[in-house]
């Protein structure tokens, strides 16, 4: 098959925005579609993690009004990047893409998961100088000219970050399966001790915050497809990305064969 990028105009990189509150597999989900398809992943709330961890390991105090400058200042001037793992056959029955984060080149991809980042992350995402910061990273990772496509998911992708995205998708589960997947997720790689009702408390306090929050607070972005992982596998859900996708090509490449009959059309009618 052609490349995609061969067919849509250079600012056309296939875009697909997975937004949803925590732990309602929006990670998971979008590394496989990114996986299968081809394309980059891009893991937005992991940049506001790293920033945390920066704050955190160099003692900012938070909510301290005199710290903020540190933090937008530490959003401004780190450098995070990706690189993702593809497994071969996978582990056992987990043959989900990795994802590592570096942070100033240190892999801090473990180190980002911690509870205490989870417990703060949400108060720097609100700060509206380190949004700006990490909007300009994340559309410029998008547009990046290398690559087909980008599934990018977060709070605010479809509605901020990438409102032009072919692919929009609003993820939901109820929160206690939520809680309750990211407490198996947490418990499995044993860097901590995990309580559930500790995680169900961050779960529900982060998802509050998120929503209330004055800059790009989270929000299915009107052209989202809500799909509900509480009753839906994550093969079914991955399936219906990809579905959506491919559907969403077609009509690219039959829109672009209209254009260029009218063209040739326009050529002859101008001779
Ligand atoms: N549709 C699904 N059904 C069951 N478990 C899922 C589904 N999607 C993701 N998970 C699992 O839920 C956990 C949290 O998913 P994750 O992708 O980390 O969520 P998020 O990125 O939204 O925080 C992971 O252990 C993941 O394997
Ligand atoms: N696009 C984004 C992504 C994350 N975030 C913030 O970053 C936090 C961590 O995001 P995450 O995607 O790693 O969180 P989980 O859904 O994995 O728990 C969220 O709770 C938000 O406060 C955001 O504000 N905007």
């Amino acid at each position: 098959m052609a490349s995609l990028t061969a067919i849509l105009p250079k600012s056309s990189i296939f875009k697909i925005a997975i937004d949803g509150p925590a732990a309602s597999g929006k990670s998971t989900t979008a590394r496989h579609v990114a996986h299968r398809l081809g394309f980059t992943y891009i893991d937005s709330g992991a940049m506001y993690r790293a920033i945390t961890l920066k704050a955190l390991r160099r003692n900012i105090q938070f909510e301290s009004p005199s710290e903020m400058p540190h933090i937008i200042n530490l959003a401004n001037t780190s450098k995070i990047h990706f690189a993702t793992t593809t497994p071969i056959g996978g582990s056992g029955n987990d043959n989900t893409p990795q994802t590592i984060v570096y942070l100033d080149d240190e892999d801090v991809s473990a180190d980002i998961r911690t509870m205490n980042v989870s417990r703060n992350v949400s108060f720097v995402a609100a700060l509206p100088e380190v949004r700006k910061a990490m909007l300009a990273k994340q559309r410029r990772y998008a547009n990046s000219t290398d690559i087909d496509g980008v599934v990018m998911d977060g709070r605010d992708i479809g509605t901020a970050v990438l409102p032009d995205a072919q692919v929009k998708i609003f993820l939901t589960a109820i929160t206690n399966v939520r809680a309750m997947r990211r407490y198996e997720q947490l418990k499995k790689k044993e860097k901590e001790l995990v309580v559930y009702e500790e995680i169900l408390r961050d779960i529900e306090k982060r998802d509050k915050a998120d929503l209330e929050r004055k800059v790009s607070p989270l929000r299915k972005a009107i052209d989202a497809v809500v799909l509900d992982t509480t009753t839906l596998s994550l093969s079914e859900i991955v399936g219906k990305i990809i579905e959506m996708t491919n559907n969403m090509k077609s009509d690219a490449v039959q829109l672009s064969g209209i254009n260029s009959s009218l063209n040739e059309s326009t050529i002859q009618t101008q001779i």
